[in-house]
């Protein structure tokens, strides 16, 4: 466990530049967080260990997570036979303004903001949201748009969300205690809690393709003016960090393409360990720990011209409304908060608005 008297902050900041050159990424077992097992010094342990990843690291795989494998390869199963549905019955849960971006997306309308240009990312997606009806508080508040003609998808799918709220609770529990918090320490915050009730959760069900032959992978894009995209670069997924608390990944086998930066801007592979999630913080987790925990780069890149690639990751994030600004208990006597204050839900429309072609694109064939 964290103890009270911590390392000044420019101390720390040293040491997480010099703590961010891993070459793996760690593995946890976080069964004693799922059964909350008050009294036992494993769940100290388990939060020590998130502790040292999140500020380390970013990244790590959690085992001991006790969702079968039944739920995380049976959502990926459905999510297949889906993708190979003909385009026009794909396109006819389409997402848009006009469905609060609930939906799908075909190959190629994603972009990735890069360099002050745009870069298309290379995959197909149903994006699912928390459901929320007032409508005229946000852009994104909306119905999803579900799978209803493949009720084995749609069922798949709900009882996958239902055990990643679960996880994503548990995970968030040990990570307050390993930062020296009351493990409720985020279902409580004062700027909003976040439990698996009120978590605007979000998971998007992605199909990669293999990247097309010849398409370059590596190497600076070029920064292009305003929206404009850059087609001098093809990734399934451009480089990012992700929006909110925490991300579980639930990805195909056997194909590596999940990427980790370090601080020798040195790709790391997250490839796939069976009965793993890969976990990453976001970037609420930087604002909450001004600093301390910052979120990690990742993209994704399917080279394998054989292998078509399925990752459903989910993303557990504060409540819409959510304040979330530097804790106070974290901050030194004295020390003055870094981190500007966020509203999540802001975050997440700034986002999301600029993730979508407005225009479709005569290049792209649709899949
Ligand atoms: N909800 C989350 N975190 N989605 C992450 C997607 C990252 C790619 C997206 N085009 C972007 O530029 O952010
Ligand atoms: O497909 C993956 O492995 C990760 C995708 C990702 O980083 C994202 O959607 O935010
Ligand atoms: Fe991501």
């Amino acid at each position: 466990m964290r103890l009270a008297g911590r390392a000044h902050s420019i101390n720390s900041t040293v040491r997480t530049l010099i703590a961010r050159n891993f070459n793996a990424l760690p593995i946890i077992d976080i069964s004693a967080l799922i059964q909350d097992d008050k009294s036992s010094s494993a769940v100290d342990c388990t939060a020590a260990e998130l502790h040292k990843a999140c500020r380390d690291v970013g990244f790590f795989y959690i085992k001991g997570h006790g969702m079968p494998d039944a739920v995380t390869e049976g959502v990926r199963r459905e999510a297949r036979r889906w993708f190979e549905l003909p385009a026009s019955a794909k396109q006819q849960i389409a997402l848009g303004p006009q469905t609060a971006y609930r939906g799908y997306q075909q190959l190629g309308a994603n972009v990735t903001r890069y360099d002050g240009g745009f870069q298309r990312d290379w995959h197909e997606a149903i994006d699912l949201y928390k459901e929320e009806t007032d409508m005229a508080a946000s852009p994104v508040h909306g119905r999803n748009q579900w799978p209803h003609h493949c009720p084995a998808f749609e069922g798949a799918l709900r009882q996958y969300i239902d055990g990643c709220l679960h996880i994503g609770q548990a995970v968030m529990r040990g990570i307050a205690r390993g930062l020296g918090l009351q493990p409720g320490y985020f279902e409580t915050a004062k700027g909003g809690s976040t439990t698996a009730d009120s978590s605007y959760w979000v998971t998007r069900v992605i199909h990669y393709p293999p990247l097309e032959q010849g398409a370059a992978t590596t190497g600076s894009p070029q920064a292009a003016p305003g929206r404009e995209i850059d087609r001098s670069v093809q990734l399934s997924c451009g480089e990012h960090t992700d929006y909110g608390l925490l991300t579980l990944v639930n990805q195909d086998p056997d194909i590596p393409a999940l990427q980790v930066k370090n601080a020798r801007g040195e790709w790391i592979s997250a490839a796939p360990i069976p009965g793993t999630f890969v976990c990453n913080i976001g970037d609420m987790m930087r604002v909450y720990t001004n600093g301390e925990y910052t979120p990690t780069l990742h993209r994704v890149v399917n080279t394998d011209p054989s292998c078509s690639r399925v990752s459903v990751p989910f993303f557990y994030e504060t409540s819409f409304d959510a304040e979330v600004a530097p804790i106070p208990a974290l901050l030194q006597p004295g020390e003055a908060p870094k981190c500007a204050p966020v509203r999540y839900g802001r975050h997440l429309e700034s986002k999301v608005l600029s993730n979508f072609e407005l225009e479709p694109q005569a290049d792209i064939v649709a899949g």
